[in-house]
């Protein structure tokens, strides 16, 4: 058993962390601003509200968890406030990681499992997108994202902790028993929105430009279940306290939807018609990202379980049901 501490584990991926931390036999403690996170969202263990620009708040958290190992999930993660307000995305996500960082090497902590994006590759000339790829991310998040790959690996150098970074391509669904889920205000991902559309809660879904080289025009991504996510990070912590070495990661299935797939598959799970209009492209889309995922399955033995597009349909619905966290 390992204690592991939860950066951002209050947020949507970071809380189906702690579920699958928690299923594996391991014990996971939250460190959370709830800044875009959500106290109902922390059931599977110990919370502490803390910000990572506080660095007295991390000492202390060190000190009182004690942990074997961290996992890193929190960081702001929307594009277009990355874009408008670049110093924010700069300050918290790679000033909190540093801090991060220097708490670990001062509390003698080894390993970190860090959640990296496909945002850093930009716009791919590859597909699918592997590891080696360049890394040219087109916005201030994928930039912070990339710049703490960088910090990792010098830390690694200077002060032997090892980590692994995985690079996600588009997280989906929610824990099937429908204790946690997504929830983000405002929510800019398709999934939800679709969701919302169907539900009423919104007018019409946008979809953003139907003119992009692809078969039916639309973008395409490559969808994956939260929960098959989260297993890699529970395999990639018992791997890093294993001894093993640094790994970047992809993780995503290796197949692409477009927009209308998706919302053609959730007509299907919700059995009615969606609203929705075509409105412009949204700016720094690229057309396709699909990732070559084989690397984490060889390196991890990883294997998606659930990421099937109805059932990573059905459980954000099933999700939407309970009323999320305002019930
Ligand atoms: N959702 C996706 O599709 C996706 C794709 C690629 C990468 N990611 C990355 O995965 C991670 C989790 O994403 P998410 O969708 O769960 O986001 P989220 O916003 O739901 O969760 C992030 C959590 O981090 C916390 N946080 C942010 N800054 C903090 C700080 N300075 N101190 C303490 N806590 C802080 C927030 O309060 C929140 O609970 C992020 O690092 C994100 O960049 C997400
Ligand atoms: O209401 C919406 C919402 C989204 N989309 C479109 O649906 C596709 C998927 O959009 P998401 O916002 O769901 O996901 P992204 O591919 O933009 O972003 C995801 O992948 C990125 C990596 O490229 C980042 O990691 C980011 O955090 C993560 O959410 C895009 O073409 C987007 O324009 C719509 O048409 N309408």
């Amino acid at each position: 058993m390992a204690k592991v501490l939860v950066t951002g584990g209050a947020g949507y991926i970071g809380s189906h962390g702690c579920k699958a931390l928690r299923a594996a036999g391991h014990e996971p403690v939250v460190f959370d601003n709830f800044r875009t996170g959500w106290k109902q969202a922390v059931k599977f263990g110990e919370m502490i509200e803390g910000d990572l620009l506080d660095e007295a708040a991390l000492k202390a958290a060190f000190e009182q968890v004690k942990p074997d190992a961290v996992m890193h999930f929190a960081a702001l993660s929307n594009v277009g406030e990355s874009v408008a307000n670049p110093e924010l995305y700069w300050r918290n996500n790679v000033g909190g990681s540093l801090n991060l960082l220097c708490a670990m090497r001062d509390a003698g902590v080894g390993s970190i499992v860090f959640s990296s994006t496909a945002a850093t590759y930009g716009e791919p000339d590859q597909d699918p997108i592997t590891e080696t790829a360049p890394q040219r991310p087109i916005n201030a998040y994928g930039a912070s994202k990339l710049a703490v790959e960088a910090l990792l690996d010098d830390f690694e150098k200077a002060h032997g902790i090892r980590s692994i970074a995985f690079r996600y391509f588009n997280v989906a669904g929610a824990d099937p028993d429908r204790q946690i889920g997504e929830h983000h205000v405002p929510e800019t991902h398709l999934i939800p929105n679709v969701l919302d559309a169907a539900a009423g809660a919104r007018d019409a879904l946008t979809v953003n430009g139907d003119d992009y080289p692809t078969p039916d025009g639309t973008c395409i991504r490559d969808y994956v279940h939260v929960m098959d996510l989260v297993d890699a990070h529970v395999l990639g912590t018992e791997w890093l306290l294993a001894g093993k070495p640094s790994q970047r990661l992809n993780l995503g299935t290796g197949s692409g939807f477009s927009i209308w797939q998706v919302i053609d598959a959730a007509k299907e799970v919700v059995g009615t018609e969606i609203p929705l209009s075509v409105g412009p492209r949204r700016p720094g889309d690229p057309s396709r990202l699909v990732c070559d995922g084989s690397r984490a399955r060889e390196v991890l033995g990883w294997e998606p379980k659930r990421s099937v597009m109805a059932e990573m349909i059905g459980d954000a619905w099933g999700w939407r049901q309970t009323g999320r966290y305002s019930a």
